[in-house]
């Protein structure tokens, strides 16, 4: 895990005193409390609101207009961002007709852009769409193609009204699988290299991600296409579509930042590139129990072949794990100064030199991490953790989502963030019989695998250690050794 400052030691999942479980929060908090009994939630009449980001002429303007014109009975109020000066084009002014006759709404947010210059317009336009809510059931945000989906959703959560108001539905990433390639190809942002691109990050906060112009490429580009999309994102489902027609049910209704369908988003996705061929004919009395031959012949492009107990969480070291369209980073540090012993990552030392050499990587350095941890952590440890990652990782993390086994906890607690916004809450009871295994899945920039096992395996109750793998023994006589030079 990278070095960070010091994280404080309290965490998202911080304990009351006397408390052994926690709120339901609507709001995504630094901090959860831990209380004895679940607090009712009130029935949520908040508007739902979908944000449609994808890069430039990916299909978000297609998608926008076929949403508006099929007739699924919902009415929707459309917040539009058109970047800088360029005045409305002429689709715009089209679909508003199509708006005026249906008696949609629109508003349009014109001087810049929704993640960086126009957000507290954003805020302004949904807290004024709130006050009209009567007039429509649904909110569509279609962002420019630079837009960062970062700071758009975390506006949802910022403002002080708005989260009782609107809630978040989902967010929806249009890729052009012509031309997506070379974005997410592309090294960082204008002016910085570091960071990671536009194109990237639009894959990386979503929830659904359509990919697009399936019409122009041949269905193994698009194959191998999915399969990079899914290592950045293994949380979001996936379809391909042309002229970014896809069921509605798929962009409305979404739910995902809905605490109550943590455990639905994480399973396993079935892949859309799956051809199911069906070689059975047979009547409406067909189910899943009838004696009908039901072989499927599913195209995988998965380098591995094991037994019925391999699952997304297998560890075992004898399976190959390895899926095409998944990536290997070669993340060698060439390190310009050699010196002493004595020289450690806190020399400031002004003869040494300290700078390092890192080869730029693509984007894909983005990637989802899903591992889990069998019995039951330590909320103390655990929070102390989820603080630490958080307050120094925060910025690395565009999504988090999670089932957590906590000591003393009779039910499950769900948790999703976004970067620094963590919200979380017990669900239902354990089962008897249900094995107590917390599972994650985080979407990030330089996950590594090995550091989030052993720290979180080291949460665990029954581990003698610190979350850091330092020893309590360790730590105490470091203690007693200060104390006695102070
Ligand atoms: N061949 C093909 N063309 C498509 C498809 N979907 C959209 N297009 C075309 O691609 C162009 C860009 O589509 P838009 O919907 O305007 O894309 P956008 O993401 O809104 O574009 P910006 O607002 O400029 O970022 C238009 O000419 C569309 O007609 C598709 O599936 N196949």
């Amino acid at each position: 895990m990278r070095a960070g400052p010091a994280a404080a030691p309290v965490g998202p999942l911080a304990p009351t005193p006397g408390s052994a479980c926690g709120p339901r929060s609507r709001r995504a908090a630094s901090r959860l409390v831990v209380r004895a009994s679940k607090d009712a939630v009130a029935p949520d009449d908040r508007i739902p609101a979908t944000v449609i980001t994808g890069f430039l002429g990916s299909g978000k303007t297609t998608l926008l207009n076929y949403i508006l014109t099929q007739p699924h009975g919902k009415r929707i109020a459309v917040i539009e961002n058109e970047f800088g000066e360029i005045d409305i084009d002429s689709e715009l002014v089209a679909r508003k007709e199509v708006l005026e006759g249906s008696g949609d709404s629109i508003t349009v947010l014109s001087n810049g852009c929704l993640c960086c210059t126009v957000r507290d317009d954003l805020v302004a336009a949904l807290n004024n769409l709130w006050r009209r809510r009567d007039e429509f059931d649904h909110i569509v945000i279609e962002t420019t193609g630079l837009a960062n989906p970062g700071p758009i959703i975390s506006s949802f959560y910022m403002d002080k009204t708005l989260p009782e108001r609107v809630m978040l539905d989902g967010v929806v990433t249009v890729v052009d699988a012509v031309n997506i390639r070379r974005h997410l190809d592309k090294l960082g942002k204008e002016g910085n290299d570091d960071a990671v691109n536009e194109a990237v990050e639009q894959v990386a906060y979503a929830d659904r991600v359509i990919i697009n112009k399936t019409d122009l490429v041949d269905e193994a580009a698009v194959d191998e296409l999915e399969g990079r999309l899914r290592a950045i994102n293994s949380l979001a489902s996936m379809t391909r579509a042309t002229r970014s027609s896809v069921p509605l049910d798929y962009v409305l209704g979404i739910g995902g930042f809905d605490l109550e369908k943590v455990e639905d988003q994480m399973a396993p996705k079935a892949s859309s590139s799956h051809s199911h061929s069906h070689d059975h004919e047979h009547g409406p009395d067909c189910g899943p129990d009838c004696g009908h031959d039901h072989s499927h012949d599913h195209a995988h492009a998965h380098a591995h072949e094991h037994g019925a107990d391999c699952g997304p969480d297998c560890s075992n070291p004898d399976h190959d794990h390895s899926h095409e369209g998944a990536h290997a980073h070669a993340h060698a540090h060439d390190h310009a100064h050699e010196h002493g012993a004595d020289c450690g990552p806190e020399c400031d030392n002004p003869e040494h030199n300290h700078s390092h050499s890192h080869p730029k990587l693509h984007d894909d350095q983005v990637s989802s991490l899903s591992f889990s941890v069998e019995g039951e952590m330590d909320l103390d440890k655990l929070n102390f953790t989820m603080g630490a990652l958080l307050q120094a990782r925060g910025e690395d993390m565009y999504r988090m989502k999670g089932i957590l086994a906590i000591k003393g906890l009779p039910d499950r607690y769900v948790f999703q963030a976004v970067h620094m916004l963590f919200e979380g809450t017990p669900e239902r009871p354990w089962r008897d019989d249900e094995k107590r295994v917390s599972r994650m899945v985080f979407i990030g920039r330089e996950l590594d695998r090995e550091t989030f096992q052993e720290v979180f395996s080291n949460c665990l109750a029954d581990v003698d250690k610190m979350p850091s793998g330092r020893s309590y023994e360790e730590r105490d006589k470091e203690m007693a050794a200060r104390g006695a030079a102070v």
